[in-house]
């Protein structure tokens, strides 16, 4: 069976990506920093597929690099890796931001996931053919919005980091695609907000946003194209989310 690599499979579009995958049959390797919830996952994933369950911070490159060196061997053939951990902080102006919220933003979205696909490229690249390295971005890195500073230029790395990519790895076989989701119902404003589940729930309330589901269904889909197809990005919103028209600053 193929071997799907998921960051950030303790929530949202991690987690809804490994039940899609696992749902297809594909062993499964989970990385999160809260064992509870992995462990949870393996439980409940575990009788039907091979998961591997690791507690791994993206932003330490040496574990990463460790944890990847150590996999063992039924768990090298990585198909897929999705690089979805990551996280945005502090949704004020830019001026009131806290210096150590920009670092945590830009370690987490830019240096994790630099650091996990540095490791994760030469199993790739053996695996070759119809393997796929899906990046998770964000409206947020075409779009500015006020409060986006750093998440919006993380994810803007991210884009463009996946298209250079694509470019070095031209012959191997492996593809990159950028998905990009807009609004989105997990845990990422509550993370946002520092655990400010008023400030979630009125986000979310009176809409429909995109669930972690339909993200994970975008995931397989890319993955699991025909090997000569490689989708470079995918910009995904809410039916019920669009553009503000610019705004002027008037005397
Ligand atoms: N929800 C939305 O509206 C949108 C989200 N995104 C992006 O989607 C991705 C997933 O977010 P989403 O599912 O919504 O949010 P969640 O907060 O629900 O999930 C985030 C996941 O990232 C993991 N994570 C965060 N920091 C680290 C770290 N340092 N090391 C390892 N894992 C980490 C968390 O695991 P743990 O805490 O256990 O480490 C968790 O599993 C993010 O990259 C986010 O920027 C993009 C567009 C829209
Ligand atoms: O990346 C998340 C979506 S948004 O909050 O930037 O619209």
């Amino acid at each position: 069976m193929p071997i799907a690599m998921i960051t950030g499979a303790t929530s949202g579009f991690g987690r809804a990506a490994a039940r899609r995958f696992a749902a297809d049959g594909w062993s499964l390797i989970l990385t999160g920093r809260r064992t509870e919830r992995l462990e949870a996952l393996k439980k409940e994933l575990g009788d039907s597929v091979e998961v591997l369950a690791l507690t791994l911070d993206v932003r330490d490159a040496q574990a990463v690099a460790r944890a990847v060196d150590e996999l063992p061997e039924a768990f090298r053939g990585v198909t897929c890796l999705v690089n979805n951990a990551g996280l945005a902080l502090a949704p004020k102006p830019a001026q009131e931001v806290e210096l150590a919220d920009w670092h945590t933003m830009i370690d987490t979205n830019v240096t994790g996931l630099v650091n996990v696909t540095h490791a994760m490229l030469p199993l790739l690249i053996e695996t070759g053919r119809g393997a796929s390295i899906v990046n998770i971005g964000s409206v947020a890195g075409s779009w500015p919005y006020p409060g986006g500073h750093v998440y919006g230029a993380t994810k803007a790395f991210v884009e463009q980091f996946g298209y250079n990519l694509r470019c070095d790895l031209k012959g191997t076989g492996v593809r990159v695609t950028d998905i990009s989701p807009g609004m989105a119902e997990t845990e990422f404003t509550l993370v946002r907000t520092k655990g400010d589940q008023g400030a979630s729930d009125e986000l979310y309330r009176g809409t429909t946003p995109l669930q972690a589901e339909d993200i994970a269904e975008q995931i397989f889909h890319v993955a699991t194209l025909p090997p000569h197809i490689n989708i470079n990005r995918m910009e995904v919103m809410p039916t019920r989310q669009t553009w503000s028209p610019f705004t002027i600053d008037r005397d």
